[in-house]
């Protein structure tokens, strides 16, 4: 098969003590492509503190750190990247911040702000939700074709996000999506670790069409 694995994008829930951190290395040791930390109830100086040492853990395993919504907690915690969506600073304001750091963006259902984001420097997109999420229920719920579309509106990857799990991320992979970002269906399953193997053995039979990982291996921290 030629083309590119499609990636498994982990996104964490918010920070709850000593104990989050157990359940992070236990996803981590299942070798996920990419974690983000999202946070919409700590303070700023506790997730600057929470992402460092998240930093910390997903570098000693080569896998790329994300930081949601806050340009200060990305640049001050040495992310790869930073997310950013319709209620965060804009692409331009996170530059003045992060400088040259890659900034990826939510898109939601439309592949005109996806265009326009790509313009604007966009290093990838997520298109969601695509099923009701357990951790976000007030996401507006995009058509199916909604990943064809954004594959032929932009060039850069794109990623499906949004009460995906094992049982339906098929039919997505089956469009091509680059990439497909989950929290509930490993944080919140018995066992992490094996969540993410499952990710990976499902992922593993699919191909992309463009580099799922362009900004981390731009940034020379990706393997070949
Ligand atoms: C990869 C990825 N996609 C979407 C989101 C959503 O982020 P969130 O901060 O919950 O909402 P918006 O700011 O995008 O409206 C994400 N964190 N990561
Ligand atoms: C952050 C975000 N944006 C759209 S849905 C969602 C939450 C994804 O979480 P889950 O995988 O538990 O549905
Ligand atoms: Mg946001």
């Amino acid at each position: 098969m030629s083309g590119w694995k499609p990636i498994l994008y982990l996104i964490t829930p918010d920070y709850i003590g000593e104990g989050f951190f157990r359940l992070v290395e236990d996803a981590l040791d299942g070798g996920p492509d990419v974690l983000q930390y999202r946070d919409k109830k700590s303070t700023r100086q506790t997730r600057t503190e929470v992402a460092r040492r998240l930093r910390r853990m997903c570098h000693d395993r080569g896998v790329a750190f994300v930081v949601d919504d806050d340009p200060y907690v990305a640049r001050d915690s040495g992310a790869d990247l930073l997310h950013v969506g319709r209620d965060d600073p804009s692409i331009e304001e996170a530059r003045e911040v992060v400088g040259n750091m890659p900034i990826g963006s939510s898109s939601y259902c439309s592949t005109s702000l996806a265009r326009d984001l790509e313009r604007r420097g966009s290093a990838y997109v997520a298109f969601g939700a695509f099923f009701r999420s357990p951790s976000k229920p007030e996401a507006a719920l995009c058509d199916k074709k909604t990943i064809t579309e954004g594959l032929r509106a932009v060039r850069i990857p794109v990623y499906a996000i949004g009460g995906i799990s094992q049982t339906n991320v098929k039919p997505l992979l089956e469009q091509g999506v680059s990439g497909v970002a989950v929290i509930s269906s490993v944080f919140s399953s018995e066992n992490p670790k094996r969540a993410v193997l499952e990710y990976s053995g499902i992922l593993a039979e699919y191909r992309c069409d463009r580099d799922p990982l362009s900004w981390f291996r731009r940034a020379g921290q990706a393997g070949p």
